[in-house]
């Protein structure tokens, strides 16, 4: 597995892939990976990569004025050791200088998808999210990129950007990988104290039966307030609890048959913001 943190050894080395006829693959993460990040690693390679890269880089631009970014959890050796047991062939780590040297002026800005819900709580969020992932996808030229659908937002916003520039590849979405009881893996999970982690899947469990009682035809504001009451009665502080446009992220007050819809939620257990979705119908 090569490692490369500067951008002249990464194109050196996709350049090489290429010169063989080999299709790769990039794995954008931040980092301190879990089973979520190496089922991207697997769904890539399975989608017909010949060659899978993955990127750790957590990225500041992502991260607004009012979030810790220095509270990211980093874990270089294990999630090296974690990549190369899955068979990744190459890691991208760039520091910041490199990703963004200075007199760097510009951004990319997504609408659509990118407006409500993530958009609104971290305002700035998609900026960043979209400008790193251009930036990952010049930088390596790969012809796929695996998202997980865990951040159902953060794909679609991608999915939008790659198509409204035009941009040569593939954007590989990934089922979110779950832990036995149903919580969304994350790596900030590690963050729950034991009570809080005991209390987590409640949020899967609220999320399935408002998708339930929603797919069978249950007044859909019914739904999702009786969804927030039970989450405040678990102990969540819940951000939102919506029925939405699956691609557009535009929220839905009915059912809709015109296409498929999701139901999107973030709720913060003491200092953990979880997020976490599900198709409905
Ligand atoms: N449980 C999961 N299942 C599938 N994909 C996941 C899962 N968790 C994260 N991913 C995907 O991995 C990629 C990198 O995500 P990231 O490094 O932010 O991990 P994370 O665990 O979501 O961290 P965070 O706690 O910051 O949300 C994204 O495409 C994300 O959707
Ligand atoms: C896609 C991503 C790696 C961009 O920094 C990040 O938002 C993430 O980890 O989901
Ligand atoms: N998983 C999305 C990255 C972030 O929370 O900033």
């Amino acid at each position: 597995m090569q490692i490369c943190r500067d951008l002249p050894s990464l194109r050196a080395a996709t350049a090489a892939l290429r010169a063989d006829g080999q299709r790769l693959a990039i794995v954008p993460t931040m980092g301190a990976l879990h089973d979520g990040h190496l089922a991207l690693v697997a769904a890539a390679r399975a989608a017909g990569a010949d060659a899978v890269s993955a990127s750790i880089f957590v990225n500041p631009l992502q991260f607004n004025a009012n979030e810790d970014l220095s509270r990211y959890p980093r874990d270089e050796a294990g999630d090296l050791a974690k990549l190369k047991a899955a068979g990744c062939d190459l890691v991208w780590m760039p520091p910041v200088e490199a990703m963004y040297p200075p007199g760097s002026a510009t951004v990319i800005e997504v609408g659509g998808p990118s407006s409500g819900w993530e958009g609104d709580a971290r305002p700035g969020h998609f900026r960043g999210v979209a400008t790193v992932c251009c930036k990952l996808f010049q930088q390596s030229q790969a012809e796929i990129a695996a998202f997980g659908e865990k951040d159902w937002q953060q794909l679609q916003v991608v999915t939008r950007m790659v198509a409204d520039l035009d941009i040569p590849i593939r954007i590989l979405p990934v089922a979110t990988v779950r832990e036995a009881d149903g919580l969304a893996m994350s790596s900030r999970n590690r963050f729950l104290s034991a009570a809080e982690r005991a209390t987590a899947p409640v949020l899967l469990r609220v999320m399935t039966a408002a998708a339930t009682a929603i797919a069978g035809g249950a007044a859909v504001a019914a739904a999702l307030d009786d969804g927030l009451a039970q989450l405040r009665s678990a102990g969540f502080v819940p951000d939102y609890l919506a029925l939405v446009e699956a691609e557009t992220l535009k929220p839905l007050t009915a059912r809709r048959a015109d296409g498929p819809m999701r139901l999107v939620a973030a709720a913060r257990l003491g200092t953990v913001r979880l997020l976490d979705n599900i198709p409905v119908g």
